[in-house]
């Protein structure tokens, strides 16, 4: 069975390859010619990168004639919200453009892979109160170039199974952390802080910003046993949400991520991390993926911040 991961050298990227790799899958992974290979280092040995520009259409025509994979996993994307802002175009060419590719490739060389493209939560938007946790079927109300380009995902890779019959399998994720998780988001960005902290290569402030949201955190490790299961049990054409089911506000995470700190921390608020609309409540519900897979996230809340602070504790070292 041969696997190709889009986007393997990100975060979620190194994780899904161990996870394929330990079940006895050939990987793939695409990177870009400045890709930074540091995530997957340990795992080179085991698998192949395969240099393609996503946004080159002959590209990845080239690269899909050569490695004709089983599976798919389309996790290459600017993933950062507030990066949307600054550069909307640049997202949302690079999130729709990248999979049509893909996904063009696919129909013209006649492959029958199974595909999952890696959607968003933030999909939902501006949720409601009485609509919490959100089902497949709530309305979406996007809020940031992001969330559309993300839509725009999503509803390409709908349209794809329409027309052409392709094997084409859409999640909704949730918020995920964990190891390697990138310093510019929230559960990240905080644990590094304290880490440089703790090590006395900052002052004992913490900078932080909107802490009222609340969102829904799963460890990265289960996001990517979902995604491996979501290719052998789910339905085609379909869309799943894949949660906790649990929402924490982000002050919950700075206390957790304090209460394993061993200095003392003062908080403050840094006003250019507020985001031009930011999107209050995402919870989700997970019964119809739960009912497809039987999946359940195994890692809690509070062992992925504290694996994540030990990352940063030992990168730092
Ligand atoms: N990044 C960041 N966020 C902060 C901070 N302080 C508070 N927040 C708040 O923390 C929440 C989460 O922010 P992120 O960690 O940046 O994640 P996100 O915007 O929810 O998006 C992530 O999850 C999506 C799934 O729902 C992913 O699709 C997306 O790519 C990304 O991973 C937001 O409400 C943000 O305003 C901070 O210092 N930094």
């Amino acid at each position: 069975m041969k696997a190709l991961i889009t986007g393997i050298t990100g975060f979620v990227g190194s994780h899904l390859a161990e996870h394929l790799l330990s079940q006895g899958i050939e990987v793939t992974g695409t990177i870009r010619s400045h890709s930074s290979l540091r995530h997957i280092r340990h795992l080179l040995p085991d698998m192949r990168l395969y240099e393609c520009e996503l946004m080159d259409p002959d590209a990845v025509e080239r690269m899909m004639t050569e490695v004709r994979p089983d599976l798919i996993f389309h996790l290459a994307a600017q993933s950062y919200v507030p990066l949307s802002w600054e550069s909307p175009a640049e997202t949302l060419t690079n999130n729709i453009m990248g999979q049509i590719h893909l996904l063009e490739a696919i129909r013209k060389l006649d492959l029958t892979p199974k595909v999952l493209i890696a959607c968003s939560s933030e999909e939902y938007g501006q949720v409601q109160e009485d609509e919490v946790p959100v089902t497949e079927m709530n309305p979406l109300r996007p809020i940031s170039p992001y969330a559309v380009s993300k839509i725009a995902q999503d509803y390409l890779g709908y349209q794809y199974y329409k027309t052409y019959n392709l094997h084409i399998v859409r999640t909704r994720t949730f918020n995920h952390s964990g190891p390697r998780r990138g310093e510019q988001f929230v559960t990240s960005n905080f644990a590094k802080q304290i880490a440089e902290i703790e090590k006395g290569f900052k002052p004992p402030v913490l900078y932080v910003g909107n802490l009222d949201a609340t969102r829904d955190f799963m460890d990265v490790r289960d996001v990517v046993r979902a995604y491996r299961m979501a290719l052998d049990y789910c339905q085609p054409g379909e869309i799943y949400n894949i949660a906790s089911g649990q929402g924490r506000e982000v002050r919950e995470v700075l206390q957790v991520l304090l209460g394993f700190s061993t200095v003392d921390i003062t908080v403050e608020e840094d006003k250019t991390r507020l985001r031009p609309s930011d999107v209050k409540v995402l919870v989700g519900d997970y019964t119809k993926f739960y009912r497809q897979t039987g999946w359940t996230p195994e890692i809690s809340f509070e062992q992925s911040l504290n694996d994540l602070l030990n990352y940063w504790r030992h990168e730092l070292a």
